[in-house]
């Protein structure tokens, strides 16, 4: 009796200090990390060429947040610039329950003045490789950019193996000031920003000094800011390297001399793996590639950059692919990789079709949708001016912030009238000039129903020059969307939503639309927020090149006070 007293006893206690055990070790406490951001103008010289630019703390790339998937992140920025606002953008994450906190200046908050301070606070929901930038202007031409690197929990591993995680930021680099880019983007006659000057790899370039500009300091060929970007790679290793652009307006091919690379990951979701010699990636997109550093370990070789999409007329942007213990900075003696022709759109199009969900990760999307939106891409004048438009609509952001407006019912901020679904497809040539030049600046939102499945068909169309269409990354703020297809030409209803990937879709942010043809999205609007979708190009954004959509406003709760200040919520701040 009593030895099965005491049985029963320690049964008890072992069953209670395993309850206890399991609660200790499987509920892994999400941490908060707490940045602390002074943004300011500081002179670098990434390329080697003096120029004000947009740093944290002094950086340009800015520091890489790094966390763990259900993490919390807290980022105090400080806006120390003399006479410019600021707001930034964490590209990728979702912000549910946050929709404030997105970073949208005009869209989900009111930029941070000169002097002010604003708490962002997020949850990273899910692992991956994402982003952070300016959105604010054009202030990503001015440096202000960074990666978010988010782990998966403790425990669980990725569908492919490697040794070291490195991370490679990609810019395009303009020496004039973002002001002289947004005034000529807004002037009469009309200045458009150009080619960059300069590709940098992880802030790192280097530009053809000439002899006056040595003389005079504004090129320094020996400041170290400028030294090439060098990964050093052990013979027999493998790396996993999280590649990002975030250029103001470059499609960019990516390669690493004489090594293939593996896609693993884009946006933050798994990829069927596939093998390419170089990658494509636009502004806004993120990847993971793995390679193998199994060739020649006695010699370095070249990481490369070249601009695809549009005539180049800038150089090779160079880095080196460094075999350990070779010194790190030795050039290889090879030609640098000058990547595939800049026009070759059937090899980029073939490249985005390959990048299919990773057969175990595959979230199959609904296999209807609620409402189609077709969005067609036009140039056009506004007022004397080029602009973008969405069917015929350039979007100019509002005084008070659309989330602001919304959730407090201030119906004369912006348009009342509901942008259209689609645009006069039966007649408009996509292939010439827009007959109707003209075009209406203006800031409605598409309302979509709480819940519901959208599909946004992207149709390109002719720019105002002849025989031009051009690459657009789209990108939206607050959720994943499913890539259904890619086509040629004009998107037909009836004929290409039969050739839907309903199968394994991958599930991104950014999505290229190429020349003079169509690619299709589905999403859940299950986010209550406002939320942008808009061409990552940062002239085409500034330009009108835009739509946001509204769902689910009355789920948001509370707005933060720190977000407004700005419009009609100038009161709301000091009572
Ligand atoms: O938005 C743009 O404007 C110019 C050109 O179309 C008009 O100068 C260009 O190349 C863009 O991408």
């Amino acid at each position: 009796m009593v030895e099965t007293q005491q049985c029963r006893k320690i049964f008890i206690s072992l069953l209670v200090f395993c309850i206890f055990y399991s609660i200790n070790v499987l509920t892994v406490e999400a941490k908060t990390h707490y940045h602390v951001w002074d943004v300011k103008y500081t002179y670098k010289f990434p390329d080697c060429y003096k120029k004000l630019a947009i740093t944290i703390n002094g950086e340009s790339p800015g520091p890489t947040i790094y966390a763990q998937q259900g993490d919390t992140v807290v980022v105090r920025l400080t806006n120390t610039m003399l006479t410019e606002n600021v707001a930034v953008h964490w590209h990728g994450i979702r912000q549910y329950g946050t929709p404030w906190h997105d970073g949208t200046d005009g869209v989900t908050q009111c930029a941070i003045m000169p002097g002010e301070t604003l708490d962002y606070k997020f949850v990273v929901d899910r692992a991956g490789t994402y982003l952070y930038h300016a959105h604010y202007g054009m202030q990503i031409s001015a440096g202000l950019y960074g990666f978010i690197i988010v782990k998966l929990p403790d425990g669980v591993s990725e569908p492919f193996a490697y040794d070291h995680d490195h991370t490679i930021l990609l810019k395009d680099w303009y020496h004039g000031s973002t002001y002289e880019e947004a005034v000529g983007l807004s002037s009469i006659p009309f200045k458009w920003v150009g080619e960059p000057q300069s590709l940098l790899i992880n802030g790192r370039g280097r530009f053809n000094c000439s002899a006056a500009d040595t003389a005079s300091g504004v090129c320094n060929a020996t400041n170290s800011d400028c030294s090439p970007y060098s990964l050093t790679v052990v013979p027999g290793k493998t790396y996993r390297l999280r590649i990002a652009s975030l250029t103001s307006l470059s499609a960019l091919s990516f390669e690493i001399e004489g090594h293939n690379m593996t896609v693993v990951e884009a946006d933050g979701s798994f990829v069927e793996p596939f093998v390419t010699k170089n990658l494509y990636i636009n502004s806004g997109e993120t990847y993971s590639v793995i390679v193998k550093a199994d060739q020649d370990s006695k010699r370095n070789y070249w990481i490369t950059t070249n601009v695809v999409g549009r005539k180049p007329s800038t150089p090779t942007g160079l880095g080196i692919f460094n075999y350990y213990p070779n010194y790190h900075y030795k050039y290889p003696t090879t030609e640098p990789t000058t990547g595939p022709f800049w026009n070759d759109t059937a090899s980029k199009l073939a490249q985005s079709r390959a990048i299919k969900a990773h057969h175990d990760y595959v979230t199959a999307p609904p296999p209807t949708s609620d409402r189609v939106i077709v969005l067609l891409n036009t140039q056009n004048l506004v007022n004397g001016i080029y602009r973008w438009s969405l069917n015929n609509i350039s979007l100019s952001l509002p005084l008070t912030p659309f989330l602001v407006s919304l959730k407090h019912n201030f119906t004369d901020t912006f348009d009342q009238n509901p942008p259209p679904d689609t645009y006069d497809v039966e007649n408009y040539d996509i292939y010439s000039i827009a007959e109707n030049k003209n075009a209406t600046s203006s800031n409605p939102i598409y309302s979509i129903d709480f819940n519901t499945t959208v599909d946004i068909i992207l149709q390109n169309a002719n720019t105002m020059s002849n025989a031009t269409s051009e690459t657009h990354p789209w990108h939206l703020h607050g959720h994943d969307f499913w890539i259904l297809g890619y086509g040629d030409g004009k998107f037909n209803i009836t004929k290409d939503a039969k050739s839907y990937n309903l199968a394994n879709p991958i599930m991104r942010n950014t999505v290229p639309l190429y020349p003079y043809g169509w690619t299709a999205l589905r999403f859940r609007a299950d986010n209550p927020g406002v939320w942008l979708f808009h061409c990552h190009i940062e002239s085409h954004f500034y330009m009108g090149m835009g739509v946001v959509f509204e769902a689910g406003i009355d789920k948001v709760g509370t707005l933060p006070k720190s977000i407004m200040g700005c419009g009609k919520t100038k009161h709301m701040i000091n009572p």
